[in-house]
């Protein structure tokens, strides 16, 4: 019977446990398929489908060395499945379980039905410290430990694929170049492909960790030395697991990197407890973590979004940082809480939007990450504080010379270090041709927390008296009246 291996975001040949099994079983068909109901929703972009196309002709490559080749095709999954179906007979689907939005749940979830309803197996394996199922009930730590002590499976030596190719696939991955994509092109941004990953890995254990701490926040030189492994987890060039290995093995050999290893390998740990929450809960890219935080902050301003968005708020750093992302599709840790709550505290705009705006840039969109990190930030967990930044502070401590703004806007290029962070107080600001503040952030600051502390504190006391009045089950449904105060109430509390 022949071995289907799907690969999704998984696009590597090591320690990959669906192709590893499906080689031991007997010939193999691997394919990549482009979905057009995945790829035209609204969160994915060129740049994404950029580094997949180029991961794609590595893999291809390293599948042709081990005698496979790589089939792709432009088409709706089922259809797919019903044509290898028609040409082939009864298969077997191997493919790692994918943790994404509600989007590619479902997908998963018809696919599952249709194998079922012809009686085929579809064998699903577990590619991060993330679990689905009973294990759900083990503590975190415990499921994440058991996934990285399994070990790494070792990529296939020899691959047999089947003499006849069911005519919706090909091998010619350059027809995946006509399908068409929202978004730019980057140019300076990572390239695809399981080697880029391997070769960043390594010169990050071996040299770039060494300041990994101290430059965590820091917007220019943590672009050396954070690991910048993101988008290669994201989309599959490398295991966690082997990162997780790999890192161990350097602590072992390397006393003195301890402690900034320390710190990297429990950004690995986050990245699996964010994703095993998206794992639960696939809604969250659109409805808050916290139901009663639904319709916090509803308001609009599309001038100011379109701003923000393009870097032209006139607030140095969040420009920088924004016009850093367009062009290379990446900036750190610090940078990404700073422009969230730029735009959904500062301005109180609504989470979602910049969101998906966000989403669409970053080139390791991860939407388990993604969407937790920006709900922690705006406050719609309902669990933490809100985050207010200021970037005039943050850039004196992070950028003092103003490297990182000089390099991204180059209207301040030449300005004194002095007003750097605040050109609006150089005497020659108006003949820079850069914007003016669109606000004053600490009077925005001190206004926005008023009106959001107001917010949440009108979400409690709805609750409370949503939860006084909710009839117990033996009490009578509430009168008409009853709901219709109810909801005037509702209605009041977020008239301010
Ligand atoms: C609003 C917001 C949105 C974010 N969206 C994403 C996203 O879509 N994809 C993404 O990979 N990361 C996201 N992050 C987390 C973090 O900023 C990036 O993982 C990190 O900057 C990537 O650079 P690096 O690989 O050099 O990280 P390193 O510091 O070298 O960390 C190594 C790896 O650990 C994981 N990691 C690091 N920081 C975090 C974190 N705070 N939470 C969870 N996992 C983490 C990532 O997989 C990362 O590649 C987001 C953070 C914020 C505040």
């Amino acid at each position: 019977m022949i071995n289907v291996v799907w690969f999704k975001r998984d696009l590597r040949i090591h320690d990959h446990r669906p192709l590893f099994e499906a080689s031991k079983l007997g010939e193999v068909l691997p394919i990549y398929i482009v979905e057009p109901s995945l790829w035209e929703k609204e969160d994915m972009s060129l740049r994404h489908y950029q580094f997949v196309q180029e991961s794609l002709e590595e893999l291809s490559r390293q599948l042709s060395d081990v005698g496979g080749k790589l089939f792709v095709a432009i088409a709706e999954m089922e259809d797919v499945l019903e044509s290898i179906y028609e040409a082939l007979g009864a298969f077997r689907l191997h493919a790692h379980e994918e943790h994404g939005t509600s989007v590619t749940f479902s997908r998963d979830k018809r696919v599952r039905q249709w194998m079922k309803s012809r009686d085929l197996t579809f064998l699903e394996y577990q590619g991060f410290g993330v679990v689905r199922g009973p294990k759900i009930k083990n503590s975190f730590q415990k499921n994440w430990e058991s996934f990285m002590a399994e070990g790494f499976v070792p990529a296939p030596k020899q691959l047999m694929i089947p003499e006849e190719i069911p005519e919706i696939l090909s091998n010619q991955l350059e027809k995946l170049a006509k399908f068409k994509i929202q978004g730019d092109p980057i140019r300076f941004g990572q390239q695809g492909g399981e080697s880029q990953a391997l070769e960043t890995l390594e010169s990050f254990l071996e040299n770039r960790h060494k300041n990994y701490n101290s430059n965590l926040s820091k917007p220019l030189q943590s672009t050396a030395s954070c690991s910048r492994l993101s988008p290669y987890l994201a989309w599959g060039n490398i295991s966690l697991r082997y990162v997780v290995t790999q890192t161990r093995e350097a602590m072992e050999q390397n006393i003195d990197s301890k402690k900034q290893l320390e710190t990297f390998l429990n950004k690995l740990k986050l990245h699996c407890q964010l994703v095993q929450k998206i794992e639960n809960d696939p809604d969250i890219m659109t409805k808050a973590i916290n139901d009663d935080y639904n319709h916090f902050r509803q308001d609009w301003d599309e001038e100011a979004f379109q701003r923000w968005y393009k870097g032209n708020t006139g607030i140095p750093l969040v420009d920088a940082a924004m016009r850093c992302l367009h062009k290379t599709g990446w900036i750190n840790y610090r940078s990404r809480a700073m422009v969230v709550s730029f735009a959904c505290n500062t301005l109180l705009l609504d989470w979602r939007r910049p969101a998906i705006a966000l989403a669409q840039l970053f080139l390791d969109y991860e939407p388990g990450i993604h969407y937790n990190q920006i709900q922690m930030q705006v406050g719609t967990t309902g669990t933490q504080a809100i985050k207010f930044h200021n970037p005039v502070k943050i850039g004196k401590d992070e950028d003092p010379e103003g490297a990182f703004v000089r390099r991204y806007v180059t209207e301040l290029a030449n300005i004194p270090e002095k007003y750097i962070h605040e050109p609006w107080m150089y005497p020659g600001f108006y003949s820079l041709n850069y914007a003016t503040p669109i606000v004053d952030i600490q009077k925005a600051n001190k206004k926005a927390r008023e009106v959001l502390k107001s917010m949440k504190q009108n979400i409690e006391t709805n609750k409370i008296l949503e939860n006084q009045t909710k009839p117990s089950r033996r009490q009578e449904q509430p009168s008409h009246k009853q709901k219709s105060n109810d909801r005037d109430f509702e209605q009041l509390s977020f008239d301010l």
